[in-house]
């Protein structure tokens, strides 16, 4: 992130701005909102994060028993060797009962993988406002990573995804998020992290008011990362490596309304070459967004 952004954190958090307004402001300003809740956050005063730490005591015992309390409930896709959509055949190469997360190989063909980085490649070109000052064609190397949206049914290649993603993913389609592109240069990560919202964060109300609470995650890897770059769970001890058109899947969300912590992951630092992924979250309902 850049100096004068930190800066501007820094001075906002010192005049009191709640936290959850800061990261939307940076999301606004096309801060993958990753990256901008490990910044805003991590230079919190202690006192703030404690807080935020510690949930309001209902809630801390809720989370404290989570883990083992979490009902797993059949959902998602369902475990076979493959799965053919459409022609196309996905396999199966891993799964995990808890947290219900499963690896699959071919997800996307390395023809639509490129297709993909190259629609997505002419769309981050007109959103990156500070490459047009300077005139600079590549990335800035403190940037942890850029991104773009594609909403439902944008392209024909992309209503013919979001249609086999749903399918795999046991989905409607109307229920996913438009299609999440991130492109990671040397040194770009995305923190640990859960992908649903918070329940005891303020900033979480307004998210969950439009399509429900976020319910699984499927990440497609586009491209072949040199070095590093692969998605960890901290809570499992589990890496998974980017292998161009295979996906990692899990769910966090059940029909009780009770979340995962397992889930808790992040995308490690890339050391060399660049990362590309495609990434679908499903909310509970039909997702609009605004
Ligand atoms: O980059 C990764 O491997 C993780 C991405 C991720 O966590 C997300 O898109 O929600
Ligand atoms: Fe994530």
């Amino acid at each position: 992130m850049p100096p004068e952004w930190i800066r501007w954190i820094a001075e906002n958090i010192e005049r009191g701005v709640p936290p959850q307004t800061l990261i939307d402001t940076l999301v606004q300003h096309r801060f993958e909102r990753g990256q901008a809740t490990y910044e805003v956050e991590s230079r919190l005063p202690g006192y703030l994060l404690q807080k935020r730490a510690a949930p309001a005591p209902a809630a801390a015992a809720a989370k404290s028993s989570a883990a083992t309390q979490y009902q797993y409930e059949k959902m998602g896709p369902q475990p076979g060797n493959s799965i053919t959509i459409d022609g196309h055949t996905i396999g199966l190469q891993m799964s995990l009962a808890q947290p219900h997360l499963m690896v699959f190989g071919n997800v996307l063909s390395k023809e639509e993988c490129e297709q993909l980085i190259a629609l997505s490649q002419s769309k981050l070109a007109r959103s990156t406002t500070v490459d047009e000052q300077t005139g600079k064609a590549e990335w800035h190397a403190d940037r942890t990573s850029s991104g773009t949206f594609f909403a439902l049914n944008e392209t024909p290649l992309i209503a013919k995804l979001d249609q086999r993603i749903a399918q795999l993913m046991q989905m409607p389609v109307v229920n996913g998020e438009g299609l999440q592109i991130l492109n990671y240069q040397i040194g770009g990560e995305y923190k640990p992290h859960y992908d649903y919202f918070p329940p005891d964060q303020p900033g979480s109300a307004q998210h969950i008011a439009i399509g429900g609470q976020r319910v699984a995650t499927l990440i497609i890897y586009l491209n072949e990362v040199e070095e590093g770059g692969a998605t960890i769970f901290p809570e499992l001890g589990l890496t998974v490596t980017p292998v161009q058109g295979s996906a990692v899947y899990f769910s966090y969300s059940n029909s009780k309304n009770q979340l995962d912590p397992r889930t808790y992951h992040g995308g490690n630092p890339v050391t060399k070459g660049e990362k590309w992924i495609a990434t679908k979250w499903m909310r509970q309902r039909e997702y609009r967004s605004a």
